[in-house]
């Protein structure tokens, strides 16, 4: 039997990916990033009929919730959650949590609390069906580029936080950040929280390092350690005291930080025993 050139190509194609993928560090990191992009594009599109019956609805954070919780077994990657019970305010709350890389988002699907939604940059709101999802699901978008419509949007959740009972997440380093340290806090999402005079609840997810290295081209299994840390009260607080009051979250996530990553895999709590 002759094969033509296509069915040659393929069968090469068939044998050089496992080996590429088996031999290249980088190469596996592009497959596995862009089948986690893929991925979730793909989802999306399941997702949004179901949350179009409702329409732009925070309870739809459910569906998209409950279709992303599988992801970290795919990629064999262990969460394992301490403070649960700093989540049991029944009131609203702003959550503040680092921003290493889009994996946060499995770290925050493992943890989202019921009726809370993030506050994310106006670019993701055209990133195709996440986009569209994301916008079914009551996400605020935010234009990073124009402040006063930033603080503008952000003012209004302060409104509908304590109108319609939602919870809102916020990531004040206002971008990524893989340096393994916290970026110095933008003060949004603390005025948000005094304007709505409402808790803050710092969410620290360990460094992903171990695992995950964007400049290195790194991307393995491992283990993620996420804390949510106890609220801090924002009552009586008035916007003079927003800087005090960021610095002093940051100041608390800095240290939850540091005790996490200084805790290695196999020692010390948290760690795989
Ligand atoms: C099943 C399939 C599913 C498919 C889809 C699934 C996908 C996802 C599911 C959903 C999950 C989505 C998760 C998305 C995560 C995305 C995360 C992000 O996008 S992070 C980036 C965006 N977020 C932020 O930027 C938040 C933090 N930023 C801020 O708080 C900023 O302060 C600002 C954006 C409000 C303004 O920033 P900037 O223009 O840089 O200006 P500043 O210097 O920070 O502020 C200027 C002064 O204004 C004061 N300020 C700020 N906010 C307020 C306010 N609300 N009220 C009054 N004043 C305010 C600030 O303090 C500064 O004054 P100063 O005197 O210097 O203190
Ligand atoms: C037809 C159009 C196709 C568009 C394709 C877009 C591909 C994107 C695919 C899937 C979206 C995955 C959703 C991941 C959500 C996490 C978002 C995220 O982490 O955003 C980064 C943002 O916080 C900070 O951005 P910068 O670090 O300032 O930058």
């Amino acid at each position: 039997m002759e094969l033509s050139v296509a069915q040659w190509l393929l069968v090469v194609c068939l044998v050089a990916f496992p080996l590429l993928y088996e031999w290249s560090v980088s190469f596996k990191y592009f497959c596995k990033m862009a089948f986690y992009n893929g991925w979730i594009l793909t989802l999306a599109i399941l997702a949004i009929p179901i949350c179009a019956v409702r329409g732009r609805n925070v309870e739809n954070m459910k569906v998209l919730q409950f279709m992303l919780l599988h992801i970290k077994y795919l990629y064999g990657i262990k969460i394992e959650v301490r403070g649960w019970e700093n989540f049991n305010i029944k009131e609203p709350y702003v959550v503040v949590s680092n921003h290493q890389s889009s994996l946060d988002l499995l770290g925050m699907m493992e943890i989202l609390p019921s009726r809370c939604v993030p506050i994310a940059k106006r670019e993701l709101m055209y990133a195709g069906t996440a986009g569209l999802a994301c916008w079914l699901a009551g996400v605020i978008f935010i234009n990073r580029k124009k402040t006063d419509d930033a603080i503008s949007v952000m003012t209004e959740a302060a409104e509908t936080m304590l109108k319609e009972d939602v919870r809102v997440w916020v990531f004040p380093e206002g971008t990524r950040n893989h340096s393994g340290s916290l970026l110095p806090f933008k003060r949004g999402a603390f005025h948000l929280a005094v304007k709505a005079q409402v808790p803050v609840i710092p969410v620290v997810m360990s460094s992903y390092k171990d695992f995950y290295c964007k400049k290195e081209r790194k991307f393995t299994t491992g283990k993620c350690t996420v804390r949510i840390l106890p609220g801090v009260h924002t009552k009586g607080l008035s916007s003079d005291d927003v800087p005090e009051l960021a610095d002093r979250v940051r100041g608390m996530m800095l240290e939850a930080f540091s005790q996490m990553s200084s805790e290695r895999p196999g020692k010390g709590p948290g760690g795989v025993h």
